[in-house]
């Protein structure tokens, strides 16, 4: 064929590029599907002086992720992302560019992040939650009932806690203060990475955001502070060359000795990343239980799940999981209407996507926002409906198009702890209490963020029928 040139798009301002044209709609995304409507599934769209391509169908989006994922393993250069990862986005997993550097840090993290059913480290996540759910039913049975609370730091904080016990050997007390401080710096950050600022890409408006960046390094240096004199340190301390790693923090650190090519930075730097993965999960969370307020037949639906698998003689645990397909289908369901955006991807090479040339260093934003909701992919996108996510036979079937942690070479190495510690919390929480809320309690579209102070929620014990599971 021959080539077709750049993708068609619309006509650039001096300066601002097409900026304005995403302010017109709730989220960028939307206005990219309207886009879409007019200029075809790739459009090219300049935003400040950076050239970018939008992709919309299935098809192109499997084009850049998966058969040219190659092509397009670079991240943008916004300096808020610097700013994050101590003046260098390649410090960070998700914000950096493809190296072989990142070959090894996904590699190493894979057996921790990603663990099989059958391993030791699944076995070992199962044992952290149930024990961490425990410490979190005690917090939470302090707070007062019947009346809005706020449950955020709470959930954040169990989250925080899974992750450094099964990550570190280490966890914190609730009222630690420290802790509460390290805990609520991480959220901050991963309510600010779901935000789109215009300084991305208009980096002559930095001064005005002088203050705000000063504030990202505080909190990034202060969690760096934490991570190496509360964890690292002792770890270092113990270390037994002889032994099999204790856990992810023992296989960096023995990595750091077999591989010139490591270096201290970029074990903190992979340590600080993953341990801050608790957020996403714990906002996660937040939205699900927004969800059940919105829609109080779903909480009916797991709860009648939690009490026929574990008959409420004992908490649940992830192997009631396979069991309980209409509670996992709901935080698909989440994800699904969520539809938190996949980072942007950058072209590393002069490429093509479906015969259009794309320059080497073209932003391409993958707009999963019309795959998740759009009408030729689901039928009534726009209701909240667990069960589309459930076979006739009643198990967990996810259409090829539903992509939440993307997919390809950059896909989240952490998808498998979300599933695993997001379950355990919400059937934990549900067996125990009835949850309710104002008309404050909602989240926002294509966000799977809600804001560090957000909505309180009224909890009511439940008196479970102990039902025989037999
Ligand atoms: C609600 C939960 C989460 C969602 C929806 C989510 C989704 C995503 C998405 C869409 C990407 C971008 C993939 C791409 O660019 O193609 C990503 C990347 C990533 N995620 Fe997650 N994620 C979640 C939680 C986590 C957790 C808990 C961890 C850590 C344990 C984690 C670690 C990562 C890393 C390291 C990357 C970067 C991979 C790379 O660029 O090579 N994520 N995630």
């Amino acid at each position: 064929d021959a080539p077709k040139g750049s993708p068609p798009g619309p006509k650039p301002l001096p300066v601002f590029g097409s900026l304005h044209l995403l302010g017109q709609h709730d989220t960028p995304f939307e206005a990219f599907t309207a886009l879409s409507k007019t200029y075809g599934d790739i459009f090219s769209i300049s935003l400040g002086t950076t050239p970018c391509v939008v992709v919309n169908n299935f098809d192109l989006i499997k084009e850049v992720l998966i058969t040219k994922g190659g092509d397009f393993g670079g991240r943008p250069d916004f300096l808020r992302f610097h700013k994050l990862f101590g003046g260098d986005r390649n410090n960070s997993l998700a914000l950096c560019d493809w190296s072989e550097l990142q070959k090894t840090r996904r590699s190493i993290a894979r057996t921790y992040c990603s663990p099989r059913f059958t391993s030791l480290q699944f076995d070992s996540v199962n044992r952290v939650g149930a024990e961490e759910v425990n410490t979190f039913l005690a917090e939470i049975q302090k707070l007062p009932i019947n009346t809005p609370v706020d449950i955020k730091p709470i959930v954040l904080k169990a989250c925080a806690n899974m992750f450094t016990q099964y990550m570190c050997s280490t966890s914190f007390s609730y009222n630690d203060k420290e802790f509460q401080k390290i805990v609520r710096y991480f959220d901050e950050i991963f309510w600010e990475i779901n935000q789109g600022y215009a300084v991305d890409f208009l980096p002559w408006l930095l001064p005005f955001y002088h203050g705000h960046m000063n504030k990202l390094t505080k909190w990034s240096t202060e969690i760096r502070q934490f991570i190496l004199s509360r964890i690292i340190d002792n770890h270092r301390a113990t270390l037994d060359f002889n032994s099999p790693p204790r856990d992810f923090t023992d296989a960096l650190l023995m990595h750091l000795e077999e591989d010139p090519n490591m270096n201290w930075e970029h074990i903190i730097f992979e340590l600080e990343d993953f341990i801050g993965g608790h957020s996403a999960i714990g906002n996660l969370v937040m939205v699900t239980l927004a969800a059940i307020v919105k829609y109080p037949e779903v909480g009916d639906s797991i709860r009648k799940e939690i009490d026929a698998v574990t008959g409420n003689m004992r908490g649940p645990n992830l192997f009631d999981k396979a069991a309980m397909p209409y509670t996992e289908s709901v935080l698909w369901e989440t994800l699904r209407k969520a539809s938190s955006p996949i980072v942007p991807h950058v072209a590393s090479v002069d490429t093509e996507i479906c015969g259009f040339s794309i320059p080497k260093g073209t932003m391409v934003f993958i707009n999963n926002y019309e795959l998740n909701v759009g009408k030729e992919y689901w039928n009534k996108p726009d209701e909240f409906l667990p069960e589309r996510f459930l076979s006739p036979a009643g198990n967990v079937v996810k259409p090829t198009h539903f992509i939440p942690f993307s997919t390809g070479k950059r896909t989240c190495i952490g998808q498998r702890l979300v599933q695993c510690f997001s379950f355990v919390i919400l059937a934990t929480l549900l067996q125990k209490f009835d949850v309710s809320g104002g008309d404050d309690v909602a989240a926002r579209p294509g966000c799977v963020a809600v804001p560090p102070d957000c909505f309180k929620l009224i909890l009511t014990p439940r008196n479970p029928p102990v039902i025989s599971s037999d």
